[in-house]
């Protein structure tokens, strides 16, 4: 019988949206099989059992089964939900601050309810906050219960499905040779499968704390092989970027160099505006101050690297305040002056707007037209800046993440900077490097003749066959200064420059810790201070938990201050205000016109309004060390006595713990960001020092390099062994660590 049924067109098949959780997952960087079967347990919860409340211990998470004996909404201070549990044996007080009509009805008196949360003591007897509940008699897990790291909108649940189906779909056959583990001591059946299967699903039985504190085999393991991927790729990168070149800026600058360094500390050896000379010692000259001997040292070291024909991979540390935004300026009038463009690059537009600010007043009087761009900007505008940026009329473009969109096409970038470099994902590195790569003139200034027939070949070549190529120069600058034995572990082959030196002029910042309770004092404080005509932060934190409470808190602490201060003008400022109402509420301020800023942490980096005399940092003890200082540095800026109020505040508890007491001190005693690097760091480990804030960066997740020495020096010692002798072993390891994260090593 004939086939009556109509072939239909083929309909292209589109790809279906993702998910909310799948989003999530790519934000984790979770895509391939083997990043979900890397993505280890944060911690376990042992809901294999139900705990009597009279034999739980502080401090740690516990289940427990009971009655609610009392159930009420407290209205006065925080609105908040008091559930009262009694299993028989004691009694807890559960706290929700946020909740909904459905917790009340599951909470009423009389229910019998699971809980689980953390048990903190106090005068009150034993409490939970936020517990997880449910009602009793359910089933009890088999085994422990893995917590991920996860972002909003990825459940746990969701989670563990996704990692569990990448373990089974991972390929995970061994890339480091036995002999080579066995000198760890780690036993062969240790595998990375097995360790694998073991972390994300440990059996009850086994001590939770060597799991907690990674001491159990299963994590050296892991740990062994993180490290050997980090210095695999490290010293990858070394070998290959010693076959690159790069432009050779090298104009009036490096002969003025060696003036400089004879006039460093020497006043009288400025230069009169106007001289001739380059355009670095030009903008020197027209400074309204003098270089500090540490900003000379800095600044020739960098003027150094860029008259070398190999691209400068400089990492720029200085303490808040010390002068980093100067030293960028020099470098940038170095490239230009050599006929060539720089970026530079800053993580908000807060900071990129003051960065432009900046250096058009120093930069435009000598003749560079500076460009700028941002995602805010109008179409016009921004129009006209890729016009400027294309035929190489701007010397130099400042701006956020824009500046490495595709649309932004260089005549001739040479030099990219950029500021709170760990900001910045890897993406974003590469993205800035590769734009090098649409230069299509200047041969004649690179120097040599392999460097210029190297260029000619990067112009013929794809990228992706590329071998030698051009790079551009680049400086990346942090606040946040890391020790250097810490830094040459994670950047194997990274230049530091270090300004250890303030400007002359700054009067020390006072640092007083301050009960929450003396809040009125403060707000006291704050009056004196906007009467004498200066400005003032009030810093509210953020609670990673919920962004919608750490909103809450600083939209409440903004009534309550405006209430407080009548006549005053109070803004308020936090990162999800849409951007033209931020850059209002900063120019007020910048101007002088506000007197009183209460803001998210999102003035943490680089705002430099110099008549700013107070700052007040609210929940200071839920800060780290580093973040305190960088805050801190918003204020002292100027000539003006400044100051610093760490409000505390203890919740439930009878007082701080001793930590948070001890990092408190800590901040007030000191001012030096190196010594409160080093201590953050002591407190912290390197792991958490540095790996929060390095957002995409391919970073150690597990190992810990204070602590892992052993392991670190294994890794060292193994990866040049295995790059000669195991090449096929050592790409399939990094490729497996680090994907297409390997990268970040080389940006
Ligand atoms: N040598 C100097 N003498 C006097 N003032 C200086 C000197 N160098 C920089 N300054 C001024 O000090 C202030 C801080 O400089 P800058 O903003 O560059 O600091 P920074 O290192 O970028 O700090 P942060 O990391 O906090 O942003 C600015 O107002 C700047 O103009």
């Amino acid at each position: 019988m004939q086939n009556r049924r109509m072939s239909l067109p083929t309909v292209p098949q589109l790809p279906k949206p993702l998910t909310g959780p799948q989003k999530a997952l790519r934000k984790l960087g979770l895509e391939r099989a083997i990043d979900l079967a890397l993505h280890l347990p944060l911690r376990y919860e042992d809901e294999t059992r139900i705990e009597r409340l009279s034999e739980v211990r502080e401090g740690e998470v516990a289940q427990v089964e009971g009655v609610v004996t009392h159930c009420e909404v407290k209205l006065s201070g925080h609105r908040q939900l008091l559930v009262t549990l009694d299993d028989g044996t004691d009694t807890c007080l559960l706290r929700f601050f946020t909740f909904y009509p459905s917790s009340q009805k599951a909470l009423a008196v009389g229910n019998r309810i699971r809980v689980r949360g953390e048990v903190k003591g106090g005068f009150g007897g034993l409490t939970m906050m936020h517990p997880a509940f449910k009602s009793a008699g359910g089933e009890l897990a088999v085994a422990l219960t893995p917590i991920y790291p996860t972002v909003a909108g990825l459940p746990q649940a969701y989670l563990r499905r996704a990692v569990q189906g990448g373990v089974a779909r991972a390929e995970l056959s061994d890339t480091v040779p036995l002999e080579n583990l066995c000198e760890i001591g780690l036993q062969p059946s240790w595998n990375m499968r097995n360790a694998l299967l073991f972390l994300h699903n440990p059996t009850p039985e086994v001590a939770l704390a060597t799991l907690q504190d990674h001491s159990h085999p299963a994590w050296q393991r892991l740990k062994a092989e993180e490290l050997l991927a980090q210095q695999l790729s490290q010293l990858q990168a070394k070998r290959e970027r010693a076959r690159l070149r790069a432009p050779v800026l090298h104009s009036q600058a490096l002969d003025d160099l060696v003036d400089d360094a004879h006039a460093a500390g020497r006043r009288d050896a400025r230069l009169k505006p106007g001289l001739p000379g380059s355009l670095r010692n030009r903008l020197l000259a027209t400074l309204p101050f003098q270089l500090t001997a540490a900003q000379h040292r800095v600044s020739a070291e960098i003027a150094r690297d860029l008259a070398r024909p190999v691209p400068m991979h400089r990492l720029l540390q200085g303490d808040v305040g010390s002068g980093k935004t100067v030293v960028a300026a020099l470098a940038a009038a170095i490239c230009i002056d050599a006929g060539w463009q720089c970026a530079l690059m800053a993580p908000t537009e807060i900071l990129a707007t003051q960065h432009f600010a900046k250096l058009v007043s120093w930069l435009e009087p000598l003749g560079i037209r500076v460009a700028w761009l941002t995602g805010s900007q109008k179409a016009k505008e921004r129009r006209e800046m890729l016009a400027l940026i294309a035929s190489g009329e701007a010397g130099l473009v400042i701006g956020t993440h824009a500046v490495i969109q595709d649309k932004v096409q260089f005549k001739n970038l040479a030099l990219a900077i950029i500021d709170e470099q760990h900001r910045f994902g890897v993406a974003q590195r590469l993205a800035l490097r590769s734009k090098l790569s649409a230069q299509t003139d200047h041969p004649e200034l690179v120097e040599g003749p392999a460097a210029a027939s190297s260029l000619r070949q990067a112009q013929d070549q794809p990228s992706s066959v590329r071998t030698v190529g051009l790079e551009p120069h680049l400086l990346m600058m942090t606040a946040t200064p890391i020790p250097r034995t810490l830094a040459m572990s994670y950047y194997a082959d990274l230049d530091v420059s270090t300004i250890d030196e303030l400007p002359p002029g700054r009067t020390p910042i006072i640092t007083k810790v301050v009960n929450d309770a003396r809040r009125e004092e403060v707000i006291a404080r704050i009056r004196a201070q906007l009467d004498a005509g200066r400005q003032i932060y009030w810093v509210c934190p953020l609670i990673e938990e919920s962004e919608a409470l750490d909103l809450s808190n600083a939209t409440e602490t903004h009534a309550q201050l405006s209430a407080a201060l009548p006549g005053a003008m109070v803004g308020l400022l936090h990162s999800r205000m849409p951007v033209a109402e931020k850059k209002a509420v900063m120019s007020l301020f910048t101007s002088g016109r506000m007197g009183l800023l209460v803001s998210t942490t999102v003035i943490e980096v680089g705002v430099d309004v110099p008549n700013a005399s107070l700052m007040v940092i609210e929940h200071a003890e839920r800060f780290g060390l580093s973040q305190l200082h960088q805050l801190r540095g918003r204020v002292g800026r100027g000539a003006a006595a400044s100051a610093c109020v760490l409000l505390y505040s203890t919740g439930d508890a009878p007082r701080l713990s001793e930590t948070a007491r001890a990092r408190l001190k800590a901040m007030a005693e000191t001012h030096d960001g190196f010594e409160i690097a080093r201590r953050d760091l002591e407190i912290r480990g390197p792991g958490e020092f540095l790996g929060a804030r390095q957002s995409g960066a391919a970073m150690l997740r597990f190992a810990d390099l204070a602590t892992d020495t052993a392991l670190l020096q294994w890794a060292r010692q193994l990866a040049p062994v295995m790059l000669d002798q195991h090449p096929a072993l050592a790409e399939r390891h990094v490729l497996r660590w680090l994907g297409g994260k390997a990268e970040f090593l080389k940006a």
